[in-house]
């Protein structure tokens, strides 16, 4: 838990908990030990504190908050008994030192970190503040509009940023633990008094006060309903208003409100979610604890418009060498100038000292309409448009030209990856990775593997989003995958509530109010409506292969609204065409207006069909729309599709703006009840029986009756009952 030893005058106590020595209570115990140990030794003259393994701390336990023997409170205790100590204390920091583990090494007198370490007080990310005094000493170390960025964005600052801002007294290349012996040693016998940061004031300016309104304005417009950066703007500014002992009486009230939020527990399961996103299984029994990766030395992307431009990009970005490869010269010129100055902008972006982006060298990145030059690559990305025979096309070119062992991955946010693998001689290699619009900046990466994918592809795809620094969420083949499936019921909702009464503007406000970046009906207008429209042709429910004489408002024995299909025939078809479900300044303008015409579309679209429009209330659009999402979640798990809820929610957190504070959309049914969530479900139905998506799935079913267990147990339930789903 904490190694004790000596070197000879200095105490050198080491946190040990693996992976990340997290501060639980028994490294909390065994550090006061050690402390004390120290002190009662009078040939110890000095002690530093390092962590296991080349890092400091992580900080508190996370999953540590929920439990009632929580071991915070003795945090911050221990954080001032290590100020307080008559003997110098120096902290080593290697790798990270975060949250309550940068709070540890602010108790300390002295810090000296490696130059690769990264420091921050990621609190405000899990919904907290950092409660071990972090807000009232941060300040008094370095100044307040540092402290104030670092603990109201959570952001990790490299050792050398550290430096600069006064964080850490020296920043070391060589061996870390040796450096902060040496430093020990060397401040034994001066005053501790001018170290202890609770007896610091805080840097004056000029205008304390104008600059505390500012700052709050901005803090607020970023946390985009989220209570975290508000609590830990206050818990400042509190450093700046009153004594240090006052300052931690208020930042631990604030702490608390935080502390029994929900916005604090969704987030944390956000992050616990994510990492159990990362342990994929099939059920045909792989897995990621048993399937290795194949290296990816060199990538191919086929096609350049919008999504292999930002895929080639994202590769660059990863240091992985690309062949960009379009059909003829000018696509292929205009591919070429839009990734160049993607990458132009993405290397001005890049941190000064940071490595460049090596695209001018034609080595790293190279654009060709040869397929010939794919021969060699170890994976190739098919980003050509949505259409399956195209697709199949491609596939049987690369399975004759691509080396034995290359990985074939087609980009489609819903098209059949096994009919896809059909035209190779080698499905076992062929993987679905779904990207996200703009690729080279969202970072959920949806991998779908088809019946014959092999465990190795899987684990390859699965490296290959960690090295774009993206999160790889593993899921099975089924029309619209994850991500999309579950929209089409959320969007379909939205549109039988236009027919019913509502109006775009009404139903994108209550979902931007509950916390999406954007309403389904701006995002249809977004996406462009010709997307869905020649996806619905594709499926026969919309065009000419619609049989004569089938009612408008039916498709196989379902209601089925032609309003997107009107707007499309008008050629309406969103942002880029200047008009869509709202106006736009211009085509491909982005300020949505509430436009008349469409109001009069639907008053006589409800003439026509015999619809007395009525008023729709808040609830229920936030209901129907949520619910009909969530549902389909639970017959997406009761299939198997994804192997637990938060391979759901990861998913929507991270490429559909759904807020993560509400831990995303299964974490907020269970926040709701499930009994709840199925009585919405059957009422809407009983109103509304043949509108799709309103019948509640039968895990829902089972779970509710089986009394509502907890997120984490509902999978159990599955593997007991589905025999009888
Ligand atoms: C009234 C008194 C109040 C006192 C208040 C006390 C205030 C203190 C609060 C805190 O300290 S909150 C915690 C702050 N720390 C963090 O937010 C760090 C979170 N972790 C990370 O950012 C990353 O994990 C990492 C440390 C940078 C490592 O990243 P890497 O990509 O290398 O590995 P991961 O897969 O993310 O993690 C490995 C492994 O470790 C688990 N883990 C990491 N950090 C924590 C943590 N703080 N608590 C519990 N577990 C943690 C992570 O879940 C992985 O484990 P598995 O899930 O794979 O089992």
């Amino acid at each position: 838990m904490a190694q004790y030893a000596r070197s000879p005058a200095v105490a050198v106590i080491r946190l040990r908990n693996p992976p990340v020595n997290t501060l639980s209570f028994a490294v909390l115990q065994a550090l006061e030990d050690g402390l004390e140990k120290a002190d009662a030794d009078p040939s110890v003259k000095a002690v530093m504190i390092c962590g296991e393994n080349g890092k400091f701390s992580a900080g508190a336990d996370i999953r540590g908050f929920s439990s009632p023997n929580r071991p915070v409170k003795s945090l911050a205790a221990l954080v001032s008994l290590i100020e307080s100590s008559k003997k110098p204390v120096v902290a080593a920091i290697e790798g990270i030192a975060l949250g309550g583990g940068l709070e540890v090494a602010l108790g300390c007198h002295y810090r000296v970190a490696h130059v690769k370490a990264r420091m921050g007080l990621p609190e405000v990310t899990l919904g907290l503040l950092p409660g071990a005094e972090g807000t009232q000493r941060l300040p008094r170390l370095i100044g307040v509009p540092a402290a104030l960025d670092m603990i109201t964005t959570g952001k990790h600052i490299p050792a050398t940023e550290a430096l600069k801002l006064g964080l850490v007294d020296e920043v070391v290349e060589e061996n870390t633990v040796e450096a902060a012996i040496r430093l020990a040693n060397k401040v034994i016998g001066q005053p501790l008094g001018p170290r202890r940061l609770s007896l610091k004031p805080v840097p004056k300016l000029p205008d304390m006060e104008a600059f505390l309104s500012q700052a709050r304005v901005r803090v607020k417009k970023q946390a985009q309903g989220c209570l975290a950066p508000e609590l830990c703007f206050q818990a400042v500014r509190a450093a700046t208003q009153m004594p240090f002992a006052d300052g931690v009486r208020r930042e631990r009230e604030l702490f608390m409100v935080l502390l029994s939020s929900g916005q604090a527990r969704a987030l944390q399961y956000a992050f616990l979610a994510e990492r159990a996103a990362q342990k994929w299984t099939t059920p045909g029994g792989a897995s990621w604890s048993s399937a290795t990766p194949q290296p990816v030395r060199s990538a191919a992307v086929i096609g350049l418009g919008t999504m292999g431009r930002g895929i080639v990009t994202s590769l660059v970005k990863a240091n992985i060498p690309v062949v960009a490869l379009e059909q003829d010269l000018e696509y292929l010129n205009t591919g070429r100038k839009a990734v160049m100055l993607l990458l132009e902008r993405e290397a001005m972006k890049m941190e000064v000292g940071a490595q460049t982006l090596d695209f001018h060298n034609p080595a790293r990145l190279q654009f060709t309409v040869d397929f010939d030059s794919l021969r060699d690559v170890d994976l190739v990305i098919e980003a050509v448009f949505e259409n399956m025979a195209l697709k199949k096309e491609i596939f049987h070119k690369l399975s004759r030209i691509c080396k034995p062992g290359a990985l074939l991955c087609t980009n489609t946010s819903a098209l059949n990856i096994d009919e896809i693998a059909s035209a190779t001689s080698r499905p076992q290699q062929v993987i679905g990775t779904h990207f996200f619009s703009p690729a080279h900046v969202m970072r959920l990466l949806e991998i779908i593997y088809g019946r014959h994918t092999s465990p190795t592809a899987i684990a390859t795809a699965v490296q290959l989003a960690k090295a774009l620094k993206k999160v790889g969420v593993v899921v099975g083949n089924c029309f619209g995958f994850v991500g999309n499936r579950m929209m089409f019921p959320y969007v379909q909702q939205a549109v039988f509530l236009l027919e019913e009464g509502s109006r775009p503007e009404a139903v994108d406000r209550v979902l931007e109010d509950f916390g999406f970046k954007i309403g389904p009906f701006r995002m249809s207008d977004l996406a462009g409506l010709d997307v869905g429209w020649r996806s619905r042709q594709g499926q026969g429910l919309t065009g000419p292969s619609v049989p004569a004489g089938t009612p408008a408002r039916q498709r196989q024995g379902q209601r089925y609204s032609p309003l997107p299909d009107l707007l499309c025939e008008s050629g309406r078809f969103g942002q880029k065409t200047g008009k869509g479900w709202y106006q736009y300044e211009k085509a491909g303008g982005r300020t949505a207006t509430p436009d008349p015409w469409l109001h009069s579309l639907l008053a006589q679209y409800r003439d026509t069909h015999g619809i007395e429009p009525r008023f729709i209330d808040q609830e229920e659009i936030l209901e129907r729309c949520l619910f009909s999402l969530i549902n389909e979640g639970f017959a997406i798990l009761a299939e198997g599709i994804a192997s637990g809820p938060e391979h759901l929610d990861v998913i929507y957190i991270n490429g559909y703006g759904w807020p993560k504070h509400k831990g995303g959309p299964m974490f907020y049914a269970s926040t709701v009840g499930l009994p709840r969530v199925l009585a919405k479900l059957h009422k809407y139905s009983e109103a509304h029986p043949d509108v799709p998506g309103l019948q509640p799935s039968a895990f829902l079913k089972k779970l509710a009756a089986v009394g509502n267990p907890p997120i984490k147990e509902w999978m159990s339930y599955l593997s007991q009952q589905s025999s009888r789903l």
